[in-house]
Order: C-alpha cells, then sequence, then structure tokens
C-alpha cells in the first residue's frame, strides 16, 4: 500500500495504519475520538457491524449498522479488508474507504479487536502501527462500562467476563497504553502516532529530498 501524502515540512510520506485495541470499556473509542479532533491527516475507519445501535450513536459516523444478510453479502463480494466476530457479533472494515484515504495521503484509524489486527498485520504489515491500551484496574473498568451507560447488566457482565480474553493479546501490539487519566494517554498516544509519521521507511520522498540538499552544498 504505497501513497504519497505529504508530512507538515513537505517530503512526501506513506500512509500508515493506526490501530487501537482494548478490552471493551477501556477507552478506544474515548482515544479515537480525540485524535480524530486534534490530528490533521487521519481519517477514521467506521466499521460495519450486526450489533444493534447504542444510544447516542449515529449510522454511518460511529458504525455502518447492518444486517447478518448484509454483512454476509460484504464478505462474499471481498468488501471488507478484515472482519470477525465479537461478543456474538459480527464486525468488519470495508476495504473502499481506507484505500481511498490512504492514496490520498491520508492515515487511518481503526478500532479494531485482535483478530481484525492480525488480519491486517498479515496484510500490510510495515504499514500497521498497533496500539493495546490498557485499563487501570479491573475496578476501573467494571465501572467505565457501567459509567458508559449504554449497556444492560447482561451485557457488560458478559464484556467483563472477554476482558480477560482480549487482554491476553497484549504482546502482539507495538505500543501498551495504560488508561489512567485521558489527557495522559491522548497525550502518549499522539507522542506514538506522531514519531511513527517520522520514521524513516514511510518518508519515501526523502532520497529527493536529500539527493536535492547535497546538490545545493555542492552547488
Ligand atoms: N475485527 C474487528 N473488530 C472490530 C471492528 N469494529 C469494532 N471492532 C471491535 O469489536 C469490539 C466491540 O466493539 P463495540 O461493540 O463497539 O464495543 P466497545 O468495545 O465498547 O467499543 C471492540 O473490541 C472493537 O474494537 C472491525 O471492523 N473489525
Ligand atoms: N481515563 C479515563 N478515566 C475515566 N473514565 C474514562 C477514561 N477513559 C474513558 N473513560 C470512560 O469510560 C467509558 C468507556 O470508554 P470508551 O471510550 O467507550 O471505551 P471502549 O471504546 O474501549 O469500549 C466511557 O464512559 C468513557 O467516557
Amino acid at each position: 500500500m504505497t501513497t504519497g501524502g505529504h508530512g507538515t515540512d513537505g517530503v512526501e510520506r506513506r500512509g500508515l495504519m493506526f490501530v487501537l485495541s482494548s478490552p471493551s470499556g477501556a477507552g478506544k473509542t474515548t482515544l479515537s475520538r480525540l485524535l480524530i479532533e486534534r490530528m490533521p491527516g487521519l481519517k477514521m475507519s467506521v466499521s460495519a457491524t450486526t450489533r444493534a445501535m447504542r444510544p447516542g450513536e449515529v449510522n454511518g459516523k460511529d458504525y455502518t449498522f447492518v444486517d447478518k444478510t448484509t454483512f454476509d453479502a460484504m464478505v462474499k463480494a471481498d468488501e471488507l479488508l478484515e472482519w470477525a466476530t465479537v461478543f456474538d457479533n459480527s464486525y468488519g472494515t470495508p476495504r473502499g474507504p481506507v484505500d481511498a484515504a490512504l492514496s490520498a495521503g491520508q492515515d487511518v484509524l481503526f478500532d479494531i479487536d485482535w483478530q481484525g489486527t492480525q488480519q491486517l498485520k498479515q496484510k500490510a504489515r510495515a504499514d500497521v502501527v498497533s496500539v493495546f491500551i490498557l485499563p487501570p484496574s479491573a475496578a476501573d473498568l467494571e465501572k467505565r462500562l457501567h459509567s458508559r451507560a449504554q449497556d444492560s447488566d447482561e451485557v457488560i457482565r458478559k464484556r467483563m467476563s472477554r476482558a480477560s480474553d482480549e487482554m491476553s493479546h497484549w504482546a502482539e501490539y507495538d505500543y501498551i497504553v495504560i488508561n489512567h487519566d485521558v489527557d495522559e494517554a491522548f497525550a502518549e498516544v499522539q507522542s506514538i502516532l506522531k514519531a511513527e509519521r517520522l520514521k524513516r521507511e514511510r518518508r519515501i520522498g526523502l532520497v529527493g529530498f536529500v539527493r536535492s540538499l547535497q546538490a545545493q552544498l555542492q552547488g
């Protein structure tokens, strides 16, 4: 996946796929929203899902909500870059918008689980940067799931019992951020993105840039 975006310093750069994963309630939606608001050049990948819409969610913005027949048709037509079953529902990343954003020189942000992260890495390892968000404690995780007030007690119980499973994949990620305080966690995630954008391998315009610097020095 090679693309031709320009960094703030004008040197051409390949777009990257920035993945946030965590057990449910650890804060990846909160951190994703802050990143999209505050980091120019980053576009959210909106997943398709068969799960029910939560109060306050917007179709096409938080998720594209589809029924199982539609989801299965998307899988069959190879329209999904990756997909997985989580909490008895199907979730997947539509391929078109991701390709379009990367080709336009933007980076893409994914809020997906460990199964989706593995699939993305198999497809484009060099372009994937993965971050796992941990809650400070189990009690905090439960408190956050309740404070979000969007799921029934039974759904919350299910998510708590899956948290340990999801967490067991932490070591497959490039970076680990513990979300004690939102501002601090955001600053850490932002630093990761900023540093990854400066990686030499992604800055495909550097060869030309350095050549022209050398020409200036010799001239
Ligand atoms: N593989 C994959 N996982 C997804 C996708 N979209 C969301 N997820 C994951 O599905 C899980 C459940 O998401 P959701 O029902 O919104 O609950 P949340 O964990 O509270 O945000 C989370 O781990 C998400 O990261 C997707 O397109 N692909
Ligand atoms: N550092 C934090 N301290 C306290 N509450 C938080 C923190 N980060 C997120 N929250 C709250 O916890 C709840 C779950 O966060 P959310 O971002 O929806 O998690 P996820 O997307 O990982 O399921 C939300 O109500 C959110 O406002």
